[in-house]
């Protein structure tokens, strides 16, 4: 059992159409004035935009491109050289040399780096870094408490550690039991949460869980009943021996208020009393926290107002869980201070978040004109894309800068692992649409120490991982693709924390640099509004159905009748969805027609709900 201490990656068809390089004329193209002498370097000489890869692909400037990333051997690996990166502490490497921004282009960046250190320093002492919400911006506290602006949220801080590490050595110890449980001693952990109140505990669970955790973990991370039923089937018994963290910052998602829902439905099922085993983690005063009040849960932890969720993992939503899982969450925390404080460096090369922002900023032409595709060579790493596929997406996809520009900003994320996807998308990548850079994130040790051994003369298993990760890298730079290669000793506590720590920084560096509040998520809005208005919709469909079905005889309903007595005939569409739904699920009864032509449907409900009609 784990003590406190263990836990605490020549298209032909342009010959016909010699004249036609539409992205390079269309003046929307925001390159075209966003960055002047950038642009007239890179046409000259570097990795080529993806109109101009077409014109080279008809041979005009195939030699321009070829210059463009540098080829000669000994030149790169001047440059590898050059721009490599090392966090000897940590064990970090990082190599940006086959990315292709010049000298100039870094010198030309220069001020703009400047002006982001100082908006980072400025956010780090507690500025309202996220103006709309008028919120500070604190997670790097949470791994340096003394930098907190006030002792009031060191202490806060301070307080939720240490809270949450006893409660996790309570548990892990079998002092806090669950009331009946065979075992008797919580077993398993069922986290309800979604976005940033799962991604990271996600994660950090993959890639640091030992093989037989003091608490195995699972979760509930959508509204999908079935998804949901399929997690509780799997715990079985064991539900008596499960902890129930729920996790909400708002404390009012409605995925994780369903989740919480079903999950206590599971409980009284099962003749269980759910508050012995419930843990909230949430926002004071939240409704999830009211909930967890007055119902008298087990537990309850805070989440602070100045932590965004996508960034929470440091916070009590990512260390209890880690915490209980065996995890050395002091690891976790001491890996992403050391790494907060090299990502202060004002100077460029030694500031290895800068330097990924520098990337990132080149290959996507400060617009998102590419893709970053995450490659990890390492199964436990599997989920680093998808949990970054929210810090950067979330971040950094805004509709208006700061100053209330236009701008459509954003990088798209996406990856999986490798040598995986060298058989799923390698191929395109390498010879397809060039719209992506990849990093790759490279783990040194192969296993173990003691457990290697050569499956042929001279090479392991990790010797093929290792070569195919070397492999592709060089394979697609050959092909002018673009690559950073992030390199860790090992995946341990500390240098997940790193690296959690690295790409937070780099979003707040590459916000800074567009001039973007990374800090909110208002389009995140628009879908849950528009979710809500499809429910309220279907309310008034059911009470019309229901009245029709009261009748006697029952009166079957056309899609236009239904709208026409919601009152919503602009709405027919989404009124057929919902009944199409309905019908799937049993709970309305399609008598004539099919849902393949709606304007053929009559439609009732199986029984009359009398109450319904004076609802
Ligand atoms: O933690 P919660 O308040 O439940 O929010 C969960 C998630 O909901 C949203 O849709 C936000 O866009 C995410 O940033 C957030 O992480």
């Amino acid at each position: 059992m784990a003590s406190l201490s263990g836990i605490c990656s020549s298209s032909p068809t342009l010959k016909k159409f010699p004249n036609q390089s539409p992205s390079l004329t269309d003046p929307l193209r925001k390159d075209h004035v966003s960055f002047p002498a950038r642009l007239a370097d890179r046409t000259l000489s570097l990795a080529p935009p993806r109109a101009v890869a077409r014109e080279v692909s008809d041979g005009a400037l195939a030699a321009a491109v070829k210059k463009g990333l540098e080829k000669d051997p000994r030149a790169l690996w001047r440059r590898y050289v050059g721009w490599l990166y090392q966090h000897k502490e940590l064990g970090i490497y990082l190599d940006v040399s086959r990315v292709g921004f010049s000298d100039e282009f870094v010198k030309e960046m220069e001020p703009r780096f400047q002006a982001a250190f100082r908006a980072m320093e400025e956010l780090e002492k507690g500025a309202i870094a996220n103006p709309d919400e008028s919120r500070m911006v604190g997670h790097y506290w949470l791994r340096d408490p003394k930098r907190a602006p006030n002792s009031f949220l060191k202490t806060q801080i301070e307080n939720t550690l240490d809270a949450v590490c006893k409660f996790a050595n309570d548990v892990v110890s079998g002092k806090i039991k669950p009331p009946s449980s065979p075992e008797g001693r919580f077993t398993q952990i069922l986290s309800v949460g979604i976005g940033g109140s799962a991604l990271g505990p996600q994660f950090v669970a993959e890639a640091l869980a030992p093989d037989n955790p003091p608490l195995k973990i699972r979760f509930v991370d959508n509204t999908d009943p079935a998804g949901i039923d399929h997690q509780i089937a799997q715990l079985g018994p064991e539900l008596a021996s499960t902890l129930v963290i729920v996790i909400s910052k708002s404390g009012g998602t409605p995925e994780t208020r369903n989740g919480l829902l079903e999950v206590q439905k599971a409980f009284r099922e099962a003749g269980l009393d759910f508050p012995k085993q419930g843990v909230a983690i949430t926002q004071e005063n939240s409704l999830l926290d009211n909930t967890a009040r007055i119902e008298g849960w087990l537990a309850r932890f805070p989440m602070f107002d100045w932590v965004g969720g996508r960034t929470s993992e440091m916070s009590a939503v990512g260390l209890l869980p880690a915490a209980l899982q065996g995890i050395d969450i002091r690891e976790m925390l001491a890996g992403a201070s050391l790494m907060d404080e090299a990502n202060r460096s004002t100077v460029l090369r030694n500031n290895p978040a800068a330097l990924l922002a520098l990337c990132w900023y080149w290959a996507t032409d400060g617009v998102g004109s590419k893709d970053m595709v995450i490659l990890p060579y390492k199964d436990s790493l599997l989920l680093f894309s998808r949990y970054l596929q929210q810090l950067v997406m979330e971040s950094l996809g805004k509709e208006f800068d700061l100053d209330g520009n236009r701008v459509n900003q954003g990088i798209s994320v996406y990856g999986n692992k490798g040598s995986t996807d060298q058989h799923a998308y390698i191929q395109q990548l390498r010879e397809g649409v060039h719209n992506f850079f990849v990093t790759f994130i490279e783990v040194l040790r192969d296993r173990p120490p003691g457990h290697d051994w050569e499956l042929e003369p001279g090479v392991t298993c990790g010797d093929y991982l290792f070569g195919m990760l070397q492999g592709t890298r060089s394979a697609l730079y050959a092909n002018n693709r673009e690559s950073i290669t992030v390199t860790v000793q090992e995946v341990t506590p500390r240098t997940v924390g790193a690296l959690i720590a690295l790409y937070e920084r780099a979003v707040g560096i590459y916000a800074s640099l567009v001039n973007i509040n990374a800090y909110h998520q208002p389009g995140v809005e628009a879908g849950k509004k528009a979710a809500g208005e499809v429910l309220a919709l279907q309310k008034r469909v059911l009470a019309v159905l229901n009245e029709a079905s009261c009748k006697e005889p029952v009166e079957p309903l056309t899609l236009e009748e239904v709208a026409d007595r919601c009152h919503a005939p602009e709405d027919i569409e989404m009124i057929y969805k919902i009944i199409a739904h309905m019908a799937a699920n049993d709970r309305a009864l399609i008598v004539e027609g099919s849902c393949g032509s709606p304007r053929s449907i009559k439609v009732f409900l199986g029984e009359c709900n009398i109450d319904g009609l004076y609802a």
